[in-house]
């Protein structure tokens, strides 16, 4: 049995104040067999680390550099990040592939970074609406999941979480139907079983992202091969990230 994950990415949102106050709330509303994961920006995951201690809650970084230390401005590494205690790192955000030029080699690079470092890596694929259309996404998600995981064996693979967040469904209020995301989720499980076995694919945890709110979580959580939900937007407020988790 897969544990259901509930993810929050709260993006470029929220001061430390901010964190520490939705995260208070938060952790009183955790339902027991849901693992519950908080990802939060950099400056704030020191005192949001501190602030669930105790509790089942879980903590994530939104992204991650795949060096140990270096020349490289800006970027903050695997041993920075477990040096906070952080469980979880989300990799390969569409946004960081739109905006910040992310690509499927440095997803693998990130990705086999921060398994390395026993850090969980939620990595997320997905396809453009235009992909879409054209009737190519299970092609595009069939090769940004196997060069994602190029070089990572059966004993690490288990250790990751993919989300299946098609591009078209985030933060616009569309989100692809349940029978939508449930279809490309075991397609990807299959790529899995391709790759490694039928044991593993039954192993690895797949999440839905794409505008799931209070209102359609149970019905994606209903369907057969989804294990979660990485969510933007709903995570920011509390009584309806709570929601989500009691799903
Ligand atoms: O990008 C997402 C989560 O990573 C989804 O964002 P929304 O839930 O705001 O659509």
């Amino acid at each position: 049995m897969r544990t259901p994950i509930i993810a929050g990415n709260w993006k470029m949102n929220k001061t430390i104040e901010e964190a520490i106050d939705l995260v208070k709330e938060i952790k009183s509303g955790l339902k027991k067999d849901v693992e519950t994961v908080v990802c939060v920006p950099f400056t704030t995951l020191s005192q949001v680390k501190k602030e669930i201690e105790g509790t089942e809650l879980k903590i994530g970084a939104q992204n991650m550099h795949w060096e140990e230390s270096g020349a490289f401005t800006g970027e903050i590494s695997p041993l920075m990040l477990k040096e906070i205690g952080v469980d979880y790192v989300i990799i390969g955000h569409s946004e960081r592939r739109q905006y910040f030029g992310e690509t499927d080699e440095i997803v693998n690079k990130k990705t086999k970074a921060a398994l390395k470092h026993n850090i969980n890596p939620i990595v997320c694929v997905g396809e453009t609406l235009a992909q879409r259309e054209k009737n190519i996404h299970k092609e595009l998600v069939e090769s940004q999941i196997l060069k994602a995981l190029d070089h990572i064996d059966d004993e690490e693979v288990i250790k990751i979480v993919i989300a299946y967040e098609p591009i078209w469904a985030i933060g616009t209020g569309k989100t692809a139907t349940s029978e939508e995301a449930n279809d490309m989720i075991s397609f990807i499980r299959n790529i899995l079983r391709d790759k490694y076995s039928q044991d593993i694919s039954e192993k690895v945890r797949i999440q839905y992202g794409g505008s799931v709110k209070s209102s359609n979580i149970a019905e994606i959580m209903s369907q057969s091969d989804i294990d979660g939900a990485l969510v933007g937007g709903a995570s920011l407020k509390s009584d309806e990230f709570i929601k989500l988790i009691r799903f």
